[in-house]
């Protein structure tokens, strides 16, 4: 079965009440293709996830941005597995770039938290990437397959898992990855899949890009074979994410 295209949105730790109804405002009316071709996904920061879901289209769902390592208790400042399912939430993001290197989260601490995730019913983005030191060391495989190595020693089922190759380099600079050293990556991903857990897994887990997407550079992305999304930061806070979405459509080369 084909691998459905995957959007999400990382609105990150931006937004007041007033801009996170205007960006849902322009979601809701935009028109995109039927979630039959695309599914959409946005991250909020937490404490506006509630009011984001309430009057999010919803053919769109949402997702957290972090979740604690285990079941909920006396971790001041840390929001639960458990309680984004009791909200409603479906998904979340874990292992972002940000936290791995400004909170020191490492690959085992990212997999204990994508494990407990999926044991909680939660759908997840995990999130793996080089850093530019890294791709000149030519240390790029290398890196990404060790992260995804520490998630696959603690999961079994990866139905819920999208995973979103971010090179760090990429995030937030402008500085996409080329079509060629994006497809080059998620092959070379979905290979070690192959091997390393099964061919199922391999053709059926999305492999996600993100790394300033934007209007501009989506659609020839979009067109690799083995780029079934994109994971979306500083555009999808602006009118061109429905564009983004719309890449969907683009056939694949
Ligand atoms: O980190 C990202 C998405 O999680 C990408 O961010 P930018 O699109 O702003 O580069």
């Amino acid at each position: 079965m084909a691998r459905k295209f995957f959007v999400g949105g990382n609105w990150k730790c931006n937004g007041t009440v007033a801009e996170v109804n205007k960006i849902v405002k322009l979601l809701n009316e935009a028109d995109v293709p039927s979630e039959d071709v695309v599914e959409v996904v946005i991250s909020p920061p937490f404490v506006f996830l509630p009011q984001v879901k309430a009057v999010l289209r919803s053919d769109f769902a949402v997702a957290a941005q972090n979740a604690w390592v285990r079941k909920g208790g006396a971790y001041t400042g840390e929001i639960s597995a458990e309680m984004l399912i009791n909200l409603e939430i479906p998904w979340v993001i874990l292992g972002h770039s940000e936290r791995r290197a400004l909170l020191k989260e490492s690959n085992e601490f990212v997999a204990d938290k994508v494990a407990y995730a999926l044991s909680q019913g939660l759908k997840v983005i995990a999130c793996i990437g080089e850093t530019l030191e890294q791709r000149e060391a030519g240390e790029t495989l290398n890196v990404v397959s060790e992260q995804t190595k520490a998630i696959a020693e603690k999961i079994k089922d990866w139905s819920n898992v999208v995973l979103a190759y971010e090179p760090v380099w990429a995030i937030g600079t402008g500085k996409v990855a080329t079509p060629v050293q994006a497809q080059e990556v998620h092959a070379d991903l979905r290979s070690w899949l192959a091997t390393n857990v099964s061919s199922e897994v391999a053709e059926s887990v999305r492999i996600i890009y993100g790394g300033s997407v934007n209007a501009g550079n989506c659609v020839e992305l979009a067109g690799q074979p083995d780029v079934d999304g994109f994971l979306v930061g500083g555009a999808s806070l602006k009118a061109e994410f429905v564009d983004i979405i719309r890449s969907a459509l683009v056939s694949k080369s």
